[in-house]
């Protein structure tokens, strides 16, 4: 029995396109880079340590797997998680602006007797943003609870010039390595 370790609604989404039945473990993971840890491998850290966490609750099941992610976004090898508040995301969107990032996002899947992980790295470009189109943004409120403080899916992609790498990795699960791994536990043909 599968189960998503997330409370992210946009994940619940992109999991049930794969055809699969699943169940949802609710679970707050603290999110903080250690000092020595590069970006890529504090959001492998995250990802493992949800799908850790969602396993403790459903070790009773027999064939239990859990899957959990994690999305950053980096630019110049800094992370920016979720925004605390529209004055963090406003910083967030005039250092994202007129520059190309980074969006990494792993999964990780993870049974009592086996592991597995992908990680997923895509390049956004966003054009340049005047304060006009910061302020207009912020007042969707799309930014809350996303990285970097934008959502690709919503408003946000009219201000993305390029995107090379994987949308559903950037909304935070990518779809085609999912499966892969998936497969890798006989989860899906
Ligand atoms: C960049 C970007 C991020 N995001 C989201 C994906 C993730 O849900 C979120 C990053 O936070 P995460 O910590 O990866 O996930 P979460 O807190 O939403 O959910 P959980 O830990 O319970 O699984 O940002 C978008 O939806 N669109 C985007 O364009």
């Amino acid at each position: 029995m599968l189960h998503l370790a997330s409370r992210s609604p946009r994940r619940a989404e992109l999991l049930t396109r794969l055809g699969l039945q699943f169940g949802i473990l609710d679970l707050a993971i603290p999110e903080q880079q250690d000092a020595t840890e590069s970006a890529a491998d504090y959001v492998r850290r995250v990802a493992r340590e949800k799908a850790g966490a969602g396993l403790l609750q459903v070790v009773a099941v027999p064939d239990a797997v859990v899957l959990g992610a994690d999305t950053e976004v980096v630019l110049d090898g800094v992370v920016f998680g979720k925004p605390a508040d529209a004055v963090e995301a406003a910083a967030m969107l005039r250092r994202l602006s007129g520059r190309s990032h980074q969006v990494i996002t792993a999964v990780s899947l993870l049974s009592a007797a086996r592991e597995a992980q992908a990680v997923v790295v895509s390049e956004v470009t966003v054009e340049a943003l005047s304060d006009v189109d910061i302020a207009r943004y912020l007042d969707t409120g799309e930014w809350q609870g996303k990285a970097g403080g934008y959502a690709i899916q919503g408003c946000f992609e009219a201000h993305v010039l390029r995107l090379d790498g994987s949308y559903s990795g950037v909304m935070g699960l990518p779809l085609q390595q999912t499966a892969q791994v998936l497969r890798q536990f006989g989860l899906l043909p």
